[in-house]
């Protein structure tokens, strides 16, 4: 049985949720006060945590983070109201397993947790690569042409690629298809999630030990670099090395060979290196916080992946195809999107991307129960966001800063909302905020 732990400060909406959990025979502890969530984790393992994102001493997002370095195995669900989707989307950034927007159904809940449990608590994973045959889809859209043009020059070559973009852009995923081009795909494909590695572990994770060469090294362990011999390694948010790591990596890629832990012999591997990242790299090369001779010999081949408000003619594409694997998931037959569903679907600025997006289409499919998905189906956080969206396209005669600072007055002062409404990103906007010294009280 399941043990589940519930952190929120709503009382009564922990003890609705820990009756609905029980009947689902899940082993259900509650949390009201959040403070408290290190010693409860100290005491038991956990399964699944599910946390709220806003509470008064503490934000869901510490929780994460906290639960991450208490109990590695343990999977986190955010949860959340709608309007705060773009923090929740960062919380899977530090580790959480997903987020789920509130108020939910019963079944949506039950649903999430049961993947949760199915998916395999690791930094590494080594799913076969035949996983992406049906679930993968281009877009016809220009830009998308464009994106498969460079896979197919890179992918049967050895060049590192480096992929940037925005969270849920499908950057993991074209690592992927990359990997299954090349004449590599007979060996495996390793992905390895750089920020979900604890300091201390890093060397003996890239490059292996062997038994007794550390407290806790209590047999002979294969790194990354090992286990993906003869394939590709795919490390994911690479910006989060620390630098005495990308010094090794860097030793690594050059030398062609690793050193386990603890041993004293070198053994020749054949990696091609697949990085991607969400931040700026070259920002944070230009600041000294990552190497600029790893940076390089990483991005020897870029490919930017665009935000999915940018592939306007594919954003139905994206959707129907969700919608065909939520059917297929949730046995359900459902035809396809009324016009009003479609035309508030292509004016969302979808700061999630596709992760945000095949969320919705799942949890629509899941709530319908005619032959096409309605507004109803949709949560109103997306076309109340979509209308305010037309309005302040009528403010765009007058200039950017009077702009920012009247969404900014609306959304009061939320500068996710705001960043999201304005079609920037948060970075970009806290550059207009300094450019025209928008102070925010
Ligand atoms: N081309 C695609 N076709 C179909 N589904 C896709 C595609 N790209 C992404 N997805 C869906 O979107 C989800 C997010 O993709 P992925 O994990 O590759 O994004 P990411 O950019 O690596 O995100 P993050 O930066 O948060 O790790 C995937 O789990 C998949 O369901």
């Amino acid at each position: 049985m399941a043990n589940i732990l519930i952190v929120d400060d709503d009382a009564t909406f922990c003890l609705m949720l820990k009756k609905l959990l029980e009947r689902h025979k899940f082993r259900v502890t509650t949390s009201f006060s959040p403070q408290k969530v290190k010693s409860i984790v100290k005491q038991q393992f956990y399964d699944v945590v599910l946390t709220d994102l806003r509470m008064p001493d503490i934000s869901g997002m510490e929780i994460i983070r906290l639960i991450k370095r208490e109990s590695p195995e343990t999977q986190t669900i955010m949860m959340t109201e709608y309007a705060d989707i773009a923090t929740a989307i960062q919380s899977i950034r530090q580790g959480a397993f997903n987020y789920i927007p509130k108020p939910f159904q019963p079944e949506e809940v039950i649903n999430i947790i049961r993947e949760a449990l199915e998916a395999k608590v690791s930094p590494v994973d080594n799913r076969p690569n035949n996983l992406l045959q049906n679930d993968f889809l281009f877009g016809t859209s220009k830009i998308s042409l464009h994106l498969k043009g460079y896979v197919e020059l890179v992918s049967p070559t050895s060049l590192s690629v480096l992929i940037t973009g925005e969270s849920g852009t499908g950057k993991e995923y074209i690592a992927r298809l990359i990997h299954n081009l090349s004449q590599r795909n007979v060996k495996p494909f390793v992905a390895v999630d750089c920020g979900a590695i604890p300091t201390e572990l890093v060397a003996s994770e890239f490059f292996g030990h062997i038994k007794g060469s550390f407290t806790g090294a209590i047999s002979d362990k294969t790194g990354h670099f090992e286990q993906a011999n003869g394939g590709t390694l795919f490390l994911d948010e690479v910006g989060n090395l620390s630098y005495s790591t990308q010094i090794q990596l860097l030793r690594t890629l050059q030398e062609r060979s690793i050193k386990p832990v603890g041993s004293n012999y070198e053994i020749p591997v054949d990696v091609r290196i697949i990085a991607a990242t969400n931040e700026n790299l070259q920002l944070a090369q230009e600041q000294g916080n990552f190497r600029d001779d790893l940076f390089h010999r990483l991005n020897e081949f870029e490919i930017k992946m665009p935000p999915l408000r940018e592939r306007e003619d594919d954003i139905l594409l994206f959707a129907h195809h969700f919608l065909a694997q939520a059917n297929s998931s949730l046995n359900k037959d459902v035809q396809g999107f009324e016009p009003e569903v479609e035309a508030v679907f292509r004016n969302y600025a979808w700061p999630g991307n596709l992760r945000e997006m095949k969320n919705v289409v799942k949890r629509a499919t899941l709530l319908s129960s005619g032959r096409r998905i309605g507004l109803n189906e949709i949560s109103p956080e997306i076309y109340r966001t979509q209308q305010k969206d037309e309005q302040f396209r009528l403010f765009n005669e007058t200039s950017e800063s009077e702009l920012i600072q009247k969404v900014l007055e609306t959304v009061n002062y939320n500068k996710s909302k705001a960043a999201r409404l304005l079609k920037i990103d948060r970075k970009t906007l806290y550059n207009k905020l300094k450019l025209y010294q928008i102070e925010i009280p």
